[in-house]
């Protein structure tokens, strides 16, 4: 039965939206029955609420997720890659549906939310197949009377903490390899956008996920995730979202020593040399910089145009960002939709004010569209320089400072010089230049003449304060699984083999 119909949805499903968490197979509300409001960022409007669970909930789903976990894993990897595939089938069946509540609760227009859930479901798709898959290996003996071997076994109970940009691709990211390798899963969506993630639950009870093997709780992130990163029965925490979150949640799994995955924060260099194809270079920009309205971890934070071709650059830009258009993600050929609360919009003001005192110059955007709302427009700085707030800082807004350089060398020194090293981007024709700026540029993934690098057959991840491990792709699921070494004794010699 459905909780809440938001007015006005016009959804083929109402099913799917759910206002109670989603614990052992069943729909439940908060002990106390307290609730969190969610809103429209685009209007202010309450769209409803879900439950706001605590620590004694929590553990009844660790309890419930630690039950179900040794049936799931004995499963054949053919049986958890058949249901897998069917919720993969059921996401795309309604992707129409699920696209609407995500511009409902995260405000992105709704063709990029189409593409959310068409990126998210290829998650599922891509890990169903990835199941069958967790070979071992046999391995040359040391000893005559030995053989040795290993098997992958599933870490176990597994602890999700996603982000409210991507809403359901960063949890079919991580539920996705975690399932396949038969562990269990208790996420903890984002407060601002906890819909999404309660109709993928919805989905997954639909097509057979056994109850407690997939587990959605709604509420307070630190008296929740307080549990799970406490509990010995949770082996290992994912996480999707910002570099300081990230760094305590490692902390407090410390204590437990968790296998920890963390997806953070970025500080992305986009370069531009003088030899590149400058409207590709801006079709790349775009889309690297723009995409959710600037709040991606992948996109472009710092845009380095090398000096004979930044003001070609600057103008040709300028050009295609004033094309853009911002308003309700509902509304037809809107391409910004608004930004998710008050505090993204202070950073956005912020770094331009910061920006523009230190001697940047606004050559489009630059001021907020009303003193009410969550609309910022598609901004260009130019004259930006490395004391300024966008160099170090990760502005998550549909900012692009534009800064200049006049060798590869100080392109690469520039690029590299932040905490940061997720995602990069460069665009030139020289292949020589190609091999030597990707292979200095100290980041977990580098576009070379593109700017959309996310895909499922890939390795999503960073290094240094952009986190630890990789998402998607052969290794995925290597994150879910442990190594065990089999070494078998007693063999004897084979009496088939003349002494
Ligand atoms: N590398 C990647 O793939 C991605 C990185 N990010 C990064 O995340 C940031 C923006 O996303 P945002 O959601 O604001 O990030 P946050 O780190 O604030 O929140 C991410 C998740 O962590 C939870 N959380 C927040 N504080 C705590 C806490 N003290 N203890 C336990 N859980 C907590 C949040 O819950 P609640 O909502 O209830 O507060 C949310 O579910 C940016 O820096 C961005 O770069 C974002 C997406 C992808
Ligand atoms: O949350 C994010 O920023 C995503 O990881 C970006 S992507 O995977 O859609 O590129």
């Amino acid at each position: 039965m459905n909780d809440l119909a938001f007015s006005g949805l016009e959804l083929t499903d109402p099913g799917l939206l759910r206002q109670r968490c989603h614990v052992d197979g069943a729909w439940v509300a908060a002990d106390g029955g307290a609730t969190l409001a969610v809103f429209d960022p685009a209007t202010g409007a309450c769209l409803g609420s879900v439950p706001d669970l605590g620590a004694a909930e929590t553990r009844r789903a660790i309890e419930a997720a630690g039950a179900a976990f040794p049936r799931w894993q004995a499963k054949l990897a053919k049986e958890r890659s058949a249901i897998l595939r069917r919720w993969f089938e059921l996401i795309l069946a309604h992707q129409e549906d699920l696209a609407r509540i995500m511009t409902a609760e995260q405000g992105k227009p709704l063709a990029e939310a189409r593409g959310e859930i068409a990126y998210a479901a290829s998650f599922i798709e891509w890990f169903a197949e990835e199941a069958k898959r967790t070979y071992g290996d046999t391995i040359p003996t040391y000893q005559a009377d030995k053989r040795l071997v290993t098997i992958r076994q599933p870490v176990g109970v597994c602890a999700a903490v996603t982000p409210w940009n991507f809403p359901a691709a960063m949890i079919t990211r991580k539920a996705g390899p975690a399932l396949a390798a038969g562990c269990t899963m208790i996420v903890k969506p984002a407060s601002a956008t906890p819909y999404s993630a309660l109709a993928l639950a919805e989905l997954a009870a639909r097509v057979g996920v056994p109850k407690g093997v997939f587990n959605v709780l709604t509420g307070s992130a630190t008296r929740i995730v307080g549990e799970l990163t406490a509990s010995p029965v949770v082996r290992k925490l994912t996480f999707t979202g910002s570099t300081e979150i990230g760094k305590v949640l490692m902390r407090q799994c410390a204590d437990t020593v968790k296998k920890v995955s963390l997806e953070l924060g970025g500080n992305a260099p986009f370069i531009v040399f003088e030899d590149a194809d400058l409207d590709a270079a801006v079709d790349g920009a775009m889309l690297s910089k723009y995409r959710n309205s600037g709040q991606t971890c992948v996109c472009t934070n710092r845009l380095l145009v090398q000096r004979k071709v930044y003001d070609d650059f600057a103008a040709r830009l300028k050009e295609r960002v004033e094309t853009l258009k911002v308003g309700n993600g509902f509304e037809a050929g809107v391409t910004q939709g608004p930004l998710i609360d008050a505090g993204a919009v202070r950073k956005v003001e912020e770094h331009i004010a910061d920006a523009v005192a230190k001697g940047a110059k606004v050559l489009t955007g630059g001021r907020r569209l009303s003193a009410e709302g969550l609309f910022f427009p598609p901004t260009v700085l130019t004259g930006v320089t490395p004391e300024m707030k966008v160099a170090s800082e990760e502005t998550f807004g549909p900012l692009a400072p534009l800064f200049v350089f006049d060798d590869e060398a100080e392109a690469i020194r520039l690029a590299n010089d932040t905490e940061y090293g997720l995602a990069a981007y460069f665009y030139t024709r020289d292949l020589g230049r190609a091999w030597r700026v990707a292979e200095a540029l100290e980041y977990g993934m580098v576009g070379i003449n593109t700017g959309h690098i996310s895909t499922e057959v890939a390795p999503f991840g960073g290094i240094k304060a952009s986190g630890i491990g990789r998402e998607g792709s052969r290794y995925g699921i290597d994150e879910y699984t442990e190594i065990k070494y089999l070494a078998m004794g007693g063999i004897g010699a084979c009496n088939a083999v003349p002494a």
